[in-house]
């Protein structure tokens, strides 16, 4: 069985990847399962770029195939942000809840949900011991709602509504994000990456 790491100590994002890449025959483990594992610090300034020091730098310590995520939110309204600071916007201690009343306090005055427009981006990469480093990008379109809806999910899923859906990320159930997300579009990318190779 091909085992692989996700380097990644975000909960929300593991069981999203076992239920993703189980069915595919890979043993998933991630840094929960090191829980002294370094912390690799994300002085890039792209996504991708994240993803790829998080993903080497694993590679490395551990000598083991490794994927890992850096993704966020990017409002059209906020210029892109909170984009690669999603996870640090409302301050350093990664609070979901507090990230997302300062989102909602920013877009206050904007009324209708076209204005409120939205994207989640993924980007994943992929490294083995000695080869070159693949990347690949997905993205969830969608709008900012006025308040948090549903219980699944993590981070900003209650105030995403899905695009096409009408629902927020956090009113669907695992294997419905799972279809339309922004990390199952980039990992459906990068597993054609993986089978080329
Ligand atoms: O499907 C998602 N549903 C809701 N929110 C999401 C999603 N995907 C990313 N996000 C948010 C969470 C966090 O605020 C940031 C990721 O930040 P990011 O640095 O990639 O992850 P992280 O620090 O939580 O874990 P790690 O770096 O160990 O992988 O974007
Ligand atoms: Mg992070």
């Amino acid at each position: 069985m091909r085992e692989i790491i996700i380097a990644t100590k975000n909960q929300g994002k593991v069981k999203e990847f076992e239920s993703l890449l189980k069915p595919m025959g890979f043993r998933v483990q991630s840094l929960l399962d090191y829980p002294l594992s370094i912390d690799v610090e994300e002085t890039g300034t792209t996504f991708e770029e994240n993803a790829i020091l998080k993903a080497e730098a694993i590679a490395k310590a551990y000598n083991r195939v490794t994927i890992a995520d850096d993704s966020g939110l990017m409002i059209d309204h906020l210029g892109g942000k909170p984009g690669i600071y999603s996870a640090r916007y409302a301050g350093l201690d990664k609070n979901d809840e507090a990230n997302m009343e300062k989102v909602l306090e920013e877009l206050a005055a904007v009324e209708a949900l076209e204005d409120r427009s939205a994207r989640f981006a993924c980007a994943l990469a992929y490294s083995r011991p000695g080869q070159m480093t693949k990347t690949v990008v997905g993205t969830c379109e969608g709008f900012i709602a006025h308040e948090p809806i549903g219980e699944n999910g993590f981070g900003y899923d209650p105030i995403f509504i899905v695009r096409d859906l009408h629902k927020t990320m956090a009113q669907l159930s695992k294997e419905e994000k799972n279809k339309i997300s922004h990390r199952a579009n980039a990992l459906k990318k990068l597993i054609d990456v993986i089978t080329e190779s």
